[in-house]
């Protein structure tokens, strides 16, 4: 058998092109994939290579979207914070809680705000001119001149905050939705008692829908309609409701800005529609309160108030707007369906079972057995139009089961990263050990994080570390966020943080751990919103009706689709079928809201 030399010196002679440039390729290749391993600093994060040399983290995460990063993450188990070298630039990638608070404290260095008019340009479609308004005084200090975003800033994190006004906005949304889901009520069973065909049995027989259409068609409706008032542009085209979820659906692609027209195609025709419609809507002056019409909500006002002083122009003004809508619409939307979904999907017995938990501990069952000709002195019913009612008040701190899914719900569905540039180069010290989740972490003493480079806290990874919440990670487990006295399994430690699988030693979570809403300086302003607005519609949806599978009574929950940038609460992998039927005594009640 000839020798790898002899075979390398034969080959030399008889194909020396072949032979020097296939050198040529490995030694280049060689060079490449050891330059991509050099710090900028030596206190850089550990350099993660790829592969494929600065250019295969960009085609991982294009190709395999967000479940790229998370998985990375997953993998580096002693690297809390590591380097992803990219062409010209560097990525850092923060999977523990302790440093992600290191991060978030370091506002003043590590900002979001220098990459909101460049990812607004491509999202919104905003021209250069807004741009270049929207770049004046991004991140002011004390005492000096504030620009479009600092304002909005403080407008939307007060108005927001707990206060009157969140409390007026939540209450209003919540009869909103109540009203909605009436409305379907009759529409879709027109007489106010089952007939005895119907009622085979005691058996409503129902309707077979799509269970994210049907909630996302209610928080829509509802939500367009509190924040932009009764003459909204989806409420007078009902069209536009179509357009708004092609835009939600090709944002990753709008986002990337390569081609958008060809790319996004439909999200790009979906977004100016809504954006026509929003200018139409703002030039005739709908927004304003006049002869009985209520008009926007004082929030939006405002903003439009802003945008206008800051030199915008209408047309820029409604894509501006169209970002708000959609903060206000999508995450609650999925987040609803993943809560209604799990609470009906469940089929666990006794105490154990949640959407009985849930009924009980709102007072539902009591509720939909009385019929609407009984009077009652229910807690939950108004005994003067004998109107079942649900407190806001009441949602939060009476219903354990009803927060802990919400939480669990967003824990087990949220990717969401946060996102900073570095502005200037950043030193963060290691976390104390006391403070770290995991003993396997190696810390450096302190990381460098060199300017104009990106940090990402990867929220996706957070989420799943079996070292934060313990092996059942993968589990759907309200009951990690109950005290152990509850009676849903897996209840947690009693801090009601979620650490855990009950029977585990008592371990305090990181409070940063829970990434839903992000953190820092840009943790979500509409969370207390969202919270009323979700558990509100889901207490009225779990009030209301029996849902179970189309096809077969058992509800199969689908996987979540996390190959796709997480811009917001992944959805399932696939729609669910459900058959819905409005529970006794219930076709012709609706709902009391109260504060
Ligand atoms: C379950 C529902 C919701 C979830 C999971 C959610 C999540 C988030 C996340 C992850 C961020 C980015 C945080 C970061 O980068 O660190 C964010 C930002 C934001 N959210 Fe929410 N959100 C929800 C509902 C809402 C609602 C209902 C509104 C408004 C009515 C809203 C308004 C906003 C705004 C304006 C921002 C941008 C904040 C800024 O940086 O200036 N969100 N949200």
């Amino acid at each position: 058998m000839p020798s790898l030399l002899t075979l390398a010196t034969t080959l030399a002679a008889e194909h020396p092109t072949t032979v020097t440039t296939i050198t040529l390729l490995l030694t280049t290749y060689f060079l490449l994939y050891r330059w991509q391993l050099v710090k900028t600093h030596p206190d850089e994060p550990p350099i993660v290579p790829s592969a494929i040399p600065f250019v295969g983290h960009v085609l991982g995460m294009a190709i395999f979207g967000g479940r790229y990063v998370k998985n990375l993450g997953l993998k580096q188990k002693s690297h809390p914070l590591f380097t992803l070298p990219l062409p010209r630039s560097r990525l850092y990638i923060v999977t523990d809680p302790a440093l992600a608070t290191s991060v978030q404290r370091a506002a003043r260095t590590l900002s979001f705000t220098p990459l909101v008019p460049r990812i607004t340009q491509r999202v919104l479609g905003l021209d250069d001119a807004t741009v270049a308004i929207v770049q004046r005084d991004l991140d002011p200090g004390p005492g000096m001149p504030r620009g479009f975003l600092a304002d909005v800033h403080d407008l939307v994190y007060g108005a927001l905050g707990p206060g009157e006004e969140l409390a007026g906005l939540s209450l209003g949304v919540a009869e909103g939705l109540a009203r909605v889901v009436e409305g379907f009520v009759k529409e879709t069973f027109p007489s106010s008692i089952p007939s005895a065909e119907e009622e085979k049995g005691d058996r409503d027989p129902g309707v077979v829908l799509d269970l994210m259409q049907w909630i996302r068609h209610f928080v829509t409706v509802a939500t367009a309609e509190l924040l932009y008032g009764e003459e909204n542009p989806i409420a007078l085209d009902p069209g536009l409701e179509a357009a708004f979820w092609d835009f939600d659906h090709g944002l990753g692609s709008l986002l990337m800005g390569v081609w958008p027209t060809v790319t996004a195609r439909r999200a790009y025709r979906g977004r100016e529609a809504l954006v026509a419609a929003l200018e139409r809507y703002l030039l005739e002056g709908k927004y304003l309160e006049k002869e009985g019409r209520k008009g926007a909500a004082g929030i939006v006002q405002r903003r439009i108030e802003i945008a206008l002083r800051h030199g915008w122009t209408m047309r820029a003004v409604a894509r501006s707007e169209l970002s708000f809508l959609f903060a206000g619409i999508v995450n609650t939307a999925t987040t609803t369906f993943w809560m209604v979904l799990y609470l009906f999907a469940d089929t666990t017995t006794g105490d154990d079972n949640l959407l009985s938990a849930v009924r009980a501990e709102l007072n539902l069952n009591t509720i939909a057995n009385t019929t609407s000709n009984e009077n009652t002195t229910n807690s939950g019913t108004n005994t003067e139009t004998n109107t079942p009612t649900i407190s806001l008040t009441t949602l939060k701190t009476a219903s354990p089961t009803l927060n802990a899914l919400f939480r669990e719900a967003l824990r087990h569905n949220s990717d969401t990263y946060s996102t900073r540039l570095v502005t200037e180069s950043t030193t963060l010290s290691a976390p104390s050990s006391s403070s770290s989740p995991s003993s396997d972490y190696i810390y450096q003493t302190q990381y460098h994080l060199t300017a104009q480079s990106v940090v990402q806290i990867s929220g996706g990874t957070i989420h799943n570390d079996p070292r934060i919440w313990g092996d059942d990670v993968r589990a759907f487990r309200p009951g990690r966020f109950l005290p152990p006295s509850s009676s849903i399994s897996g209840s947690g430690n009693g801090n009601g943080n979620g650490n855990g699988n009950g029977n585990g030693p008592e371990k305090q979570i990181h409070p940063a751990s829970f990434r839903a809403f992000g953190g820092g300086k840009t943790l979500c302003p509409g969370r207390h919103f969202a919270t009323a607005t979700i558990q509100a519609f889901v207490a009225v949806i779990a009030g209301t009706f029996e849902i179970e599978g189309a096809d077969t009574n058992k509800i199969v929950v689908p996987g979540k689709e996390d190959g796709v940038l997480p811009v917001h609460v992944l959805e399932p992998k696939r729609p669910v079928m459900v058959k819905v039927r409005v529970r006794k005594g219930m076709r012709r009640r609706g709902w009391g809201l109260v504060a």
